[in-house]
């Protein structure tokens, strides 16, 4: 593999390699908590990647272990230092919530992200696995948890709702109320974890399964996702479907006769085949 550093940030790292974007929290000492330049710095890259067309497939990793104790990360969630009143406070001073602006690039965006946790995934860190279209997780280091509830702070979106859709109520109940520690077998038996991998080859096989969707059809792996997420996210879902379902209709001759009479001046001349 060639990994080659697509742009250099502080708080993550970004590499691209034969059609698979990388991006990996960088900030392994706090477990990877992200503070409002570590969001910035994911929406930008992940924005590149999707804006990318060579692109297909995003992992969503971690750089480490801990210089500190050796320990694994994927993502411990908001810096808690960085909490201030109403959010989590910037260089510029703005308090705000934006991992779930993140969220939705991750959700809405037409490529499969895949999160590969080498270690724990914890609070906001479990959200963004959650919110990921796959998950493929460190057999011996990965750990999950939910800890929101012990911090005053609750995903109300896909991190709890969603995760419930997945695992069931009861489970994504006890995640959230009791806020225990998973392994990676068991997160992959309540159905929230793809594959349980051993550690040394994680990435590797994060890259292997990346390869194996780019041998199918784009098209039919953005129309998947989308018809996927559309039942759980409402109008807002059956936008984004739609939307792409118009984009293949403008590719019809009829879309085109509709264009070109408009712009000709002209009443329309459609085929009056009407397509059962
Ligand atoms: C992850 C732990 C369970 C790991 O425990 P352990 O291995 O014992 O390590 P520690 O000694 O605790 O930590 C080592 C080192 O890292 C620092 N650190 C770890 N996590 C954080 C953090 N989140 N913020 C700041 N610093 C952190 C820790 O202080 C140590 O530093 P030293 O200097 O070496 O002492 C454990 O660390 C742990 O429980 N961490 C906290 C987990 C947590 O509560 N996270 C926040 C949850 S709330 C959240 O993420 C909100 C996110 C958000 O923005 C949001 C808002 C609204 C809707 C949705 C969301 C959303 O969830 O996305």
């Amino acid at each position: 593999m060639n990994w080659k550093t697509a742009k250099e940030y502080e708080d993550i790292t970004y590499k691209k390699c034969n059609g698979v974007a990388r991006i990996a929290f960088n900030r392994p000492d706090v477990r990877n908590a992200f503070r409002p330049k570590t969001t910035s710095e994911l929406y930008d890259a992940f924005y590149d990647a999707q804006e990318d067309t060579s692109i297909g497939v995003i992992l969503l990793s971690a750089e480490g272990p801990s210089s500190k104790d050796g320990v694994y990360s994927f993502c411990s969630g908001g810096d808690q230092k960085a909490r201030g009143h109403q959010g989590y406070v910037g260089e510029d001073g703005m308090h705000r919530l934006n991992i779930l602006e993140v969220q939705r690039l991750i959700r809405f965006m037409p490529k499969v992200v895949i999160a590969v946790v080498p270690g724990w995934a914890v609070g906001g860190g479990h959200s963004l696995h959650v919110v990921c279209d796959m998950t493929l997780a460190s057999k011996e280091h990965a750990i999950f948890k939910q800890t929101d509830a012990d911090v005053t702070s609750f995903d109300g979106g896909y991190g709890s709702a969603y995760l419930a859709k997945m695992v069931g109520q009861k489970k994504a109940r006890e995640i959230f109320f009791l806020g225990r520690n998973y392994s990676a077998q068991e997160a992959f038996e309540m159905g929230m974890v793809n594959a349980v991998i051993p550690h040394d080859e994680l990435e590797d096989t994060a890259y292997e399964w990346a390869q194996e969707v780019l041998g199918k059809s784009p098209l039919s792996i953005k129309m998947l996702k989308f018809a996927m997420n559309l039942t759980d996210d409402g109008m807002v879902g059956q936008q984004v479907f739609a939307g792409e379902a118009t984009r293949l209709a403008y590719m019809t001759d009829e879309a085109k006769e509709g264009r070109n009479a408009f712009l000709e001046k002209r009443k329309p001349n459609f085929d009056k085949k009407y397509i059962v």
